[in-house]
Parts: C-alpha cells; sequence; structure tokens
C-alpha cells in the first residue's frame, strides 16, 4: 500500500530531526512542506505569531481543534508553562496516527492529548469526560465552516471565561467569514487581526484573535 503525504511528512521528521527536540521537528516539517509537499500546517510565518499570542496569554489548558499532522501541538506545547496541558482535536484516525508519532518524537507527548472525533462530540464531552471547567487558550484550525457552531458552541456550553483567547487560523485563506463577522461584530469580544500569508505560499491570509470578555 502506497504511504500518504502525511506518512512521508513523518517518514522526514524521524530522518532529519533531532528526538526530544522540538524546534528542529518544526524545521524539519516547514523543510519538507515548502520545498517537497505542500501541507496545511500552520507553517513558520502564522507559526511566529501563535507563538506571541500564546506566550503573551500564558494557559494553564489549550484546546486545539485540528490536529492534522500535530505541527501546531508540537509549536505551543514547547512554549508551555511547567503543568500546563493541550488538548487537540482531530477527526481523522490516520492523521491522529501519524500526529502521536510526532508528537512523541519531539518529546512533548506527556502535554498533549490527541482526542478523536468530530470538533461537536468532543466539545460536548470536554467537561463531562476529560474534567475541564473553562478554557484558557483556542487554536481553530479545523473546517472552516465549523469555526462559528463550535464557537457558539462553547459559549453556550460554558468553557469561555473572562480573558479566554480565540486564536483562528485561515480567515482570509480558505476563510471563515461568518466566524470574522460574528466575533467582530458581537460585544463579547475583543477582536484583533494578524495579517500573514498562507503557509509556504504567498497567498494573504491572517490570524484572527478574539478575546472573550465573559
Ligand atoms: O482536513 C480535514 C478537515 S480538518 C483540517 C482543516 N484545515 C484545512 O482544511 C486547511 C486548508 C488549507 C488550504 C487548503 C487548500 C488550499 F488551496 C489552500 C489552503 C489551509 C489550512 O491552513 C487549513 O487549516 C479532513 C477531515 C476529514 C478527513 O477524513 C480528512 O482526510 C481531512
Ligand atoms: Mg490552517
Amino acid at each position: 500500500s502506497s504511504r500518504s503525504k502525511e506518512q512521508r511528512i513523518l517518514d522526514f521528521v524521524l530522518k532529519h530531526a533531532v528526538p526530544g527536540d522540538p524546534t528542529s521537528v518544526l524545521n524539519a516539517i516547514d523543510k519538507y512542506c515548502s520545498q517537497q509537499e505542500w501541507a496545511m500546517n500552520v507553517g513558520d510565518e502564522k507559526g511566529l505569531i501563535l507563538d506571541r499570542v500564546l506566550q503573551e496569554a500564558s494557559p494553564s489548558l489549550v484546546l486545539e481543534l485540528g490536529t492534522y499532522c500535530g505541527y501546531s501541538a508540537v509549536r505551543m506545547a514547547r512554549l508551555l508553562k511547567q503543568g500546563a496541558q493541550i488538548l487537540t482535536v482531530e477527526f481523522n484516525r490516520d492523521n491522529a496516527d501519524i500526529a502521536r508519532q510526532v508528537l512523541e518524537f519531539a518529546g512533548v507527548k506527556d502535554k498533549v492529548q490527541i482526542l478523536e472525533g468530530s470538533s461537536e462530540e468532543v466539545i460536548r464531552q470536554l467537561q463531562k469526560k476529560h474534567a475541564v471547567d473553562t478554557v484558557d487558550f483556542i487554536f481553530i484550525d479545523h473546517w472552516k465552516d465549523r469555526y462559528l457552531p463550535d464557537t457558539k458552541l462553547m459559549e453556550e456550553l460554558g468553557l469561555l471565561r473572562k480573558g479566554t483567547v480565540i486564536l483562528a487560523d485561515n480567515v482570509i485563506f480558505p476563510g471563515a467569514p461568518d466566524f470574522l463577522q460574528y466575533v467582530r461584530s458581537s460585544p463579547k469580544y475583543d477582536c484583533t487581526y494578524y495579517p500573514s500569508h498562507l503557509e509556504y505560499l504567498d497567498a494573504e491570509d491572517g490570524l484572527e484573535k478574539a478575546v472573550y470578555k465573559g
């Protein structure tokens, strides 16, 4: 059976990165995906913005929607304070398996828990099944048409607290226009747009930060 693009990315990491060195894992994925095969990792340019917004928030509990190969989970885990945790949601079983191996190789697997399933299902289970009270930081990078319904669901379930930071990838391309319109017009959020580019390409893209005001 032929290996998938995601398996080829993992193979490149195992061959060219340093075990236990998350930065070398990020560099290997960025090198492979910019020179060999494009893939939908947040990438190095938008990744730097993610780094800064995450460090500013200094969260104890991070929720990520859309794990893919684990690039952004590694990116965030390497910057977490002692004891902080990431819960990351992935729908696709094969991607989750790749991400598990990437996270383990990077040496951050004890900081990250991959939850398989649809984002709606998993979000509904967070408080009872995963003992979550509220989330401090949310990185949204999954289906673009789920950004808004999942944000509203997290509001309704009381998962957001005063100051919870939501950072959304791809708000320009592929785009999440309904999400943007909602958070930018809602009195419940303070929004900031960070212009950037689509990973590994010149196309315009950007990140939206929406801070919940409670
Ligand atoms: O991929 C998914 C859904 S979750 C990932 C969402 N992320 C994106 O779609 C995403 C897309 C792009 C992008 C795509 C085409 C372009 F031409 C340009 C940009 C960039 C990003 O940064 C993204 O995050 C999935 C679900 C179930 C499965 O069975 C499965 O195989 C895959
Ligand atoms: Mg993305």
